[in-house]
């Protein structure tokens, strides 16, 4: 975490604080408080309450949701700029939730109270705010789409495609190796069934997995996802 840049200045950085105006934001950065989490820590946890927004400094953190049998499903991951446990502070509700640091994780912390004060004060704010939830249901209906309808080929292509970036040559690739445990928490499907699908994929022609761990994406995935 940078120690040179004060509150205002980290605040300001995050796109969705941008757009409060400067005495706002003076006010706000006096109410956020910095908070390092380490790698598996959760910042919170589903059924509870902090009521707190959390705001991603540095670091990766996963969303995930667990049945009483703790089976798990991810949700997303989140990464610099993003925020989480909006949805408590809007409707007072326990944590949807949990949310896990991947990697050692730099927040910043807002109460209930400013965050709220912040979305009454400042109408683009909320609408940005709204914004982040429309999109986030637009991506839970495609999921509980390919889940009712796809077989577990179709849904690990979805997986696959939503996960890769473009690199300049245009191929479309997921860099980091993928590990067959977390994509089998985001496709509903065992690890093991999983591993076979990728291994037929790469056998067929759709993906290629380079000596670097990263898997590239072949047009033709686009017909199964
Ligand atoms: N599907 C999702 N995609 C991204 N973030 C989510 C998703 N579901 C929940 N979250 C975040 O995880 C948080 C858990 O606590 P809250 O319910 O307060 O607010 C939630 C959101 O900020």
């Amino acid at each position: 975490m940078s120690t040179m840049l004060s509150n205002l200045d980290l605040l300001r950085r995050v796109p969705l604080f941008s757009l409060l105006t400067m005495p706002q934001a003076e006010v706000i950065s006096g109410a956020v408080v910095k908070k390092r989490f380490k790698r598996g820590e959760a910042l919170v946890e589903q059924g509870q309450r902090s009521n707190t927004l959390f705001i991603l400094l540095t670091g990766r953190a996963r969303v995930m949701t667990a049945d009483s049998r703790g089976r798990e499903v991810i949700l997303a991951t989140l990464s610099q700029g993003d925020y989480l446990g909006e949805m408590s502070i809007i409707d007072n509700e326990p944590h949807s939730a949990t949310v896990r640091a991947e990697v050692q994780t730099d927040v910043l912390m807002l109460g209930r109270t400013e965050f709220a004060r912040c979305l009454t004060e400042n109408a683009s704010m909320s609408l940005v705010v709204m914004r982040g939830l429309v999109k986030r249901l637009r991506h839970a209906d495609r999921k509980i789409e390919s889940l009712a309808l796809l077989d577990v080929y179709g849904r690990v292509a979805h997986a696959l495609l939503d996960f890769a970036s473009t690199d300049a040559q245009g191929q479309r690739v997921i860099r980091d190796k993928i590990s067959r445990q977390d994509l089998a928490k985001m496709v509903g499907a065992s690890r093991e069934m999983v591993s076979r699908v990728m291994k037929d994929l790469e056998e067929r022609g759709f993906i290629e997995v380079l000596p670097t761990g990263a898997t590239v994406l072949k047009d033709r995935l686009d017909a199964l996802g």
